[in-house]
């Protein structure tokens, strides 16, 4: 598990809109890799050409290549569905099936692949998945009661466990604790630092604490104006960028002076 991923200048569109332009970029395996910049400058839009989730987006299309391991995500001969296996997907708005158990909820990407699996073998995915995401001991005892009576913070740790249920290498979280209280919050930025062990993260946040608290490397994207295509302005440890930028605009915007 944990695989290496490399954007090779990387241009994204949205039909003839080009949103994000030359991204050249490595991910490296076992890390948390953060992005980060204002609204609108292709944080998420980048994140999801990692799973070619961007094609879900009618006219969503890329030029250049995304490697994971060496294999290009892209190329003619590669299944998305293969690539959404090896890559999963965790999203702002904690979204488990709502009436769905919580046992079932961990298990849907399995049972969506079609896997066939024995009760003993689910049991043992079920938990291996709620002990990964810390959440085994507080529902153990509830697993087949719905996943939507969890708090919002339990119902993200249960949407982090059916996505590490099917075993990807690289975990992509869109501003996972956007809607989550502090405590919830740190739980999953706990977790986050957890999950690094066994898995590639990338992780967007809007919350520039959050991307020094739990990231190893951060990537720094930004935009011109409005109907201009973003563009990743500055990529490196996190530390040396919370610090010592290169670029003028990464201290800018680290310091609060703009988005
Ligand atoms: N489905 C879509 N169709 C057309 N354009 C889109 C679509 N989604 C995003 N865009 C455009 O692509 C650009 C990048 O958007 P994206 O949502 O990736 O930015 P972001 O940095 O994640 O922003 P935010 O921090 O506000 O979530 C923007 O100009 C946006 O308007």
């Amino acid at each position: 598990m944990a695989k290496r991923m490399e954007l090779k200048n990387l241009n994204v569109y949205y039909g003839d809109f080009l949103a994000v332009e030359g991204v050249d970029m490595v991910i490296e395996p076992r890390a948390v890799t953060a992005f980060i910049g204002p609204s609108g400058c292709g944080k998420s839009t980048v994140l999801r050409t990692l799973d070619r989730m961007l094609e879900l987006t009618p006219g969503g299309h890329v030029s250049g290549e995304v490697l994971l391991d060496e294999q290009n995500i892209y190329a003619n001969n590669v299944d998305p569905v293969r690539v959404r296996q090896q890559v999963g997907m965790v999203f702002q708005q904690p979204n488990p099936f709502p009436t769905m158990s919580i046992r079932d909820n961990v298990l849907a990407g399995i049972k969506l692949n079609a896997r066939r699996m024995a009760k003993a073998q689910q049991d043992e995915v079920v938990e291996r998945s709620l002990q990964g995401a810390n959440l085994w001991k507080e529902v153990k005892d509830r697993l087949d009661a719905p996943g939507n009576g969890l708090s919002g913070g339990q119902q993200q740790r249960l949407c982090i466990a059916r996505a590490i249920a099917i075993q990807p290498e690289v975990l992509l979280m869109d501003e996972p604790c956007s809607a989550l209280d502090p405590i919830s919050t740190l739980a999953i930025e706990d977790l986050i630092q957890e999950l690094k062990e066994n898995y590639t993260v990338v992780i967007v946040t809007h919350n520039m604490q959050q991307a020094s608290r739990v990231s190893d490397k951060t990537g720094f994207f930004n935009i011109e104006g409005t109907g201009k295509p973003g563009h990743l302005v500055e990529f490196d440890q996190t530390e040396k960028i919370f610090t010592n930028p290169t670029q003028k605009d990464t201290e800018r915007y680290i310091t609060g002076q703009f988005g």
